[in-house]
């Protein structure tokens, strides 16, 4: 069998140098190549999949890049609008032989915590998020916020919710962003890599779901089934249900 040929986009940054290294232990596939801002994009010509691990302002060029020369792209740079989604969609129809995986975090324990969080949320009228992150992030609020966010936001309409209850005022920017009515938190402190808290209540309890990333390694064994699956799943995807088949 052939292994996958695998580039990056954001080689020397902290997610990229991981990956490089997660791909060459992976069986099925190998790295061809990699780029960071500034260098040519030519430098993964070669890749059947392209891994971006940039900045939101680069995603979307990079996409086009890719997609216009049928280039696969398994994509975790954050900061993924309505907007810009709507534009990946409109590539991705303009090239239907090549596949793009968008996930907002690849960790086991983030999917789940996120899923869980959704389910919880039809149960308590109130819900906050607050994420935590090192302090050489690019966004805020996290891509993982907003996309739980989002999920908590569907789930309660669905339910036929009230709004979240918020009686106090908003100007002085101490409630944090809020994203589908869901109040979001964002820390930003040294010693700290990725972490979220989706904290529930209701009248006399609350409950906290808590997840963890000490080290970037946790995002790895995602990355790895997300290329293996864009091979063979033309169009978008969108977060990692579906790669992990749940
Ligand atoms: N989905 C997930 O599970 C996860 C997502 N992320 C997201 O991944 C992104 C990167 O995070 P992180 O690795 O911490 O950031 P870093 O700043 O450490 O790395 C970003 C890298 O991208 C490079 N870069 C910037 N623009 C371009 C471009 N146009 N083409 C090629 N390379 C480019 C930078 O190069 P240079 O240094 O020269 O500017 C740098 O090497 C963020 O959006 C973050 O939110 C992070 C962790 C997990
Ligand atoms: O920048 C990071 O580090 C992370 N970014 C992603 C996000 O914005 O949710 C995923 C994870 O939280 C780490």
């Amino acid at each position: 069998m052939t292994e996958i040929r695998v580039g990056v986009f954001g080689a020397s940054g902290k997610m990229g140098t991981e990956v490089v290294r997660a791909v060459e232990r992976a069986d099925g596939m190998t790295i061809v190549g990699g780029c960071d801002l500034g260098e040519p994009r030519e430098q993964v010509g070669r890749a059947q999949v392209v891994v971006d691990f940039t900045h939101p302002d680069a995603v979307m060029d990079n996409i086009a890049w890719c997609l216009e020369r049928g280039i696969h792209m398994v994509i975790g740079t954050t900061g993924f609008t309505d907007e810009k989604l709507d534009r990946v969609r409109n590539l991705c129809a303009a090239h239907p032989e090549a596949g793009v995986l968008i996930a907002s975090n690849f960790s086991i324990g983030a999917v789940l915590m996120m899923r869980f969080a959704a389910t919880a949320a039809p149960f308590y009228p109130s819900v906050e998020i607050v994420e935590l992150h090192h302090p050489n992030k690019a966004d805020a609020p996290s891509g993982t916020s907003a996309t739980t966010a989002r999920r908590i936001g569907a789930a309660r309409a669905a339910a036929q919710m009230p709004p979240v209850p918020d009686a106090t005022v908003h100007d002085d920017g101490a409630r944090g962003a809020v994203v589908d009515g869901v109040h979001i938190h964002g820390v930003r402190l040294q010693g700290l890599v990725a972490h979220q808290e989706v904290l529930l209540g209701a009248p006399g309890e609350t409950l906290t779901i808590r997840h963890d990333s000490f080290d970037r390694a946790s995002f790895m064994p995602g990355v790895v089934a997300g290329i293996r699956y864009i091979v063979d799943h033309a169009g978008l995807t969108l977060e990692m249900e579906s790669v992990l088949g749940l």
